[in-house]
């Protein structure tokens, strides 16, 4: 290997760990934003697992994906990953919540 793929190597792999922890940091805003609306959907009744809203937000990460020239089956596991976690976090923030003000 010449000494300017060499180069490039190391720059693609700090390129690629820079964005390892862009998708790191969006996941955990995503995260906390869900588990903000748990105990907001369960004073309107809702449950943390809407199957209709899955639907709809997974097709979506696929949509994108089939836009971005990826497999949509990835995005449909990353993103069925990612809600699912979204959801404990949400049953966990019903469950620490404080009882309402009545
Ligand atoms: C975040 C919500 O709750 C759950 C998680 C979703 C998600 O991570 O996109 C979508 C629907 C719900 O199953 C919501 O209802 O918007």
């Amino acid at each position: 290997m010449s000494t300017q793929e060499l180069t490039r190597l190391d720059q693609i792999r700090n390129d690629i760990e820079r964005i390892d922890q862009q998708i790191v940091a969006l996941i955990a805003r995503r995260l906390t934003l869900c588990r903000e609306v748990g105990p907001l959907k369960a004073r309107a009744g809702l449950a943390a697992h809407l199957p209709d809203r899955v639907r709809l937000v997974m097709a979506r990460w696929m949509e994108d994906a089939t836009s971005h020239g990826i497999d949509p089956e990835l995005m449909r596991h990353v993103s069925a990953l990612v809600i699912a976690a979204g959801e404990k976090l949400q049953v966990e923030a019903i469950v620490d919540a404080p009882a309402p003000a009545s």
